[in-house]
């Protein structure tokens, strides 16, 4: 039982695809992150609808999305703290910080100590081509902490740059904002819960 104002949403987007990264082994960790305990996705109703158009207009051109993360617990943003203080645990950077420190993951804006996922309106993602079932090209993974994800990176090909604007620019017809130092991560403009940080699992 969800909280009030709360849905699954691959009941409300039937074909949406998800990878809940906190879930598994394969995020900047290297290990399932508290208070992950099924790999389901969850957010407001309100940007559940907003996400539903998003997905509607992609549809038309063969595109999909994939959803990384959304809705994350407090417990699982307090596991991330405390990980970063354990600075002699390095297992996963070269392949999600390579040239950042860990000591700068929160200075730097990567990660936050309190964040916008915890009050259900946020959430990072990219887009998937329906006929190959791939990826776009973004120019980098998801949750590569650098400069290179940032939205406006130079340094990148035509190609990833119009992905990267594609996925930037239908989100924000559908009411999201971005945050500029990471491609895939929005929060719905309005969201109910603005000054609540939730920490109920996600299961
Ligand atoms: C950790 C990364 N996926 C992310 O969501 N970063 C922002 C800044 C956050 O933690 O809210
Ligand atoms: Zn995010």
């Amino acid at each position: 039982q969800l909280p009030d104002g709360f849905v699954y949403v691959e009941d409300e987007i039937l074909d949406i695809q998800l990878e809940m990264r906190y879930c598994l082994n394969n995020n900047f960790v290297g290990q399932p992150i508290d208070g992950y305990h099924a790999e389901v996705c969850i957010l407001t109703k309100e940007a559940t609808h907003a996400l539903k158009k998003v997905q509607e207009a992609l549809k038309k051109q063969n595109l999909g999305l994939k959803i990384f993360d959304a809705y994350r617990p407090q417990r699982a943003v307090n596991h991330f703290s405390k990980w970063a203080k354990n600075v002699n645990d390095t297992l996963m950077k070269q392949e999600f910080y390579p040239e950042v420190d860990k000591r700068n993951l929160f200075n730097e804006g990567y990660i936050a100590s309190r964040s916008r996922h915890s009050s259900g309106s946020t959430l990072d993602l990219t887009i998937v081509d329906l006929l190959t079932g791939e990826e776009l090209d973004m120019g980098t993974p998801y949750d590569y902490f650098g400069k290179a994800s940032w939205l406006l990176h130079e340094a990148l090909t035509e190609t990833q740059k119009s992905n990267r604007m594609l996925l930037h620019n239908t989100m924000i017809k559908f009411g999201f904002r971005h945050y500029p130092q990471e491609w895939w991560h929005f929060t719905l403009r309005g969201e109910p819960f603005k000054n609540q940080y939730f920490d109920f699992p996600v299961e």
